[in-house]
């Protein structure tokens, strides 16, 4: 029998949400939680065009908004990446968003991925 769409995406949402389960509690100060403010960073919705933040992310994947695992580590690399744009690489921004991204980069490394979308089928 074919497995239906919804099914899929259960099982897919299952795994993402254990993804950012494991990725949100490496932000222990709560950098990456929320949308930043431009009340806390000036300028930052003119520097930064594609915001992204983990609660943002995890809205998505309720909405089932991603069809895939890539398309999640793209949404988690444009967070790090927004972060290291507007911060200088002295501030804590910057480094935590490095050293988070260096995490997401091992979790869900090109073989790990693989092995996801075996257990998937
Ligand atoms: C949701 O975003 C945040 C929430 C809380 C805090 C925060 O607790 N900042 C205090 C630590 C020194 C002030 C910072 C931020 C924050 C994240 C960021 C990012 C991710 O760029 N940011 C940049 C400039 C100024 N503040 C921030």
């Amino acid at each position: 029998i074919t497995k239906s769409h919804q099914d899929d995406n259960t099982n897919l949402n299952a795994c993402l949400d254990h993804l950012l389960r494991i990725l949100s509690r490496k932000d222990k100060q709560g950098f990456f939680q929320y949308p930043v403010t431009d009340q806390f960073a000036p300028g930052y919705s003119t520097i930064i065009t594609r915001p992204m933040d983990f609660s943002t992310m995890k809205k998505k994947i309720s909405q089932d908004d991603y069809y895939n695992i890539i398309e999640f580590r793209a949404d988690f690399e444009l967070m790090c990446e927004n972060a290291m744009k507007y911060n200088r690489p002295d501030t804590i921004y910057w480094q935590a968003a490095k050293k988070l991204l260096a995490t997401g980069s091992k979790l869900m490394n090109k073989d790990k991925i693989l092995g996801f979308r075996r257990s998937l089928e």
